[in-house]
């Protein structure tokens, strides 16, 4: 269809004729309604051990800016909350708009944020690769981080200082000893819920946990985000990577419960 013509990108209203899961009893992102979220004395908190995290590289997959960790082993995982066992850190990358009022995914009482994060988990105790782990419904944890413009965020920096070098689709430069604790809020108080990959495949395979509390952001950072490309270097077309986010998605009668 028009909409997935290859020059111009496939909007994800498109996205259910290669990917009939987008019609899904659970996808994401969605509208959390605070006050119909269930208080749930069971959730515990979550813990990140972020500590020995070992970051790789960062690239540009055409999509969105990612980070990539090793993760052939547990030194950095999330646990506790809705987990039943440690799931650990793969990726992190961004969404954003093309202007403050709009960008992320998971919107609150019909609010966007200018920005999502999203640090990206898999459940290494029950699956043997990442690839198997995100195609089962309890496969992936992924931690949402919302992001508000106002003051510069103070380690943001080392993420925008590197975007000039992956600006096109396909690049990718190396990214060492960053730690994405310091892009946490202050209070790791949060809403859970199952849901999917955002993204095509849209596998219906995440635990989602969404931060409570935005962390700040400049308008002048996020605006470094907005100069990437969704292109590659060798194309004609230029197309500037924004608005790189899925609009909510029905409820389909799922809960949504909060940590306390
Ligand atoms: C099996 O083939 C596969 C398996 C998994 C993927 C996508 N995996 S991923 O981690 O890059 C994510 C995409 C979107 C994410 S969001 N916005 O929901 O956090 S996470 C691709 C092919
Ligand atoms: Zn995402």
């Amino acid at each position: 269809s028009i909409l997935c013509f290859p020059r111009l990108k496939c909007s994800p209203s498109a996205w259910h004729n290669k990917y009939p899961v987008a019609h899904g009893s659970r996808q994401s992102p969605i509208d959390i309604v605070p006050h119909q979220a269930s208080r749930d004395p069971n959730l515990s908190q979550i813990v990140l051990n972020y500590d020995r995290c070992t970051s790789i590289n960062i690239s540009n997959n055409g999509h969105s800016v990612v980070v990539e960790f090793d993760d052939t082993d547990d030194r950095s995982v999330i646990q506790g909350g809705p987990l039943d066992n440690p799931y650990r850190l793969k990726q992190f990358h961004f969404h954003w708009g093309e202007k403050g009022c709009e960008g992320s995914e998971h919107t609150v009482s019909g609010n966007s944020y200018a920005s999502e994060l999203h640090l990206v988990h898999w459940n290494a105790v029950k699956y043997k690769t990442f690839d198997e782990a995100a195609t089962a419904p309890d496969g992936l944890a992924v931690l949402g981080i919302f992001l508000d413009t106002g003051d510069d965020h103070r380690w943001l920096h080392t993420i925008t200082d590197a975007l000039y070098m992956v600006k096109f689709k396909g690049s990718i430069t190396d990214f060492k000893d960053f730690n994405p604790k310091c892009l946490l809020p202050s209070s790791l108080h949060y809403w859970t819920y199952l849901g999917s990959l955002t993204t095509p495949p849209l596998h219906e395979s995440v635990i989602w946990i969404v931060l409570k509390d935005p962390i700040t952001v400049s308008e002048k950072q996020l605006g470094k985000f907005r100069m990437l490309l969704f292109t590659g270097e060798e194309e004609d077309q230029r197309l500037r990577m924004e608005n790189n986010f899925r609009p909510p998605q029905p409820l389909k009668g799922r809960k949504v419960r909060s940590s306390n």
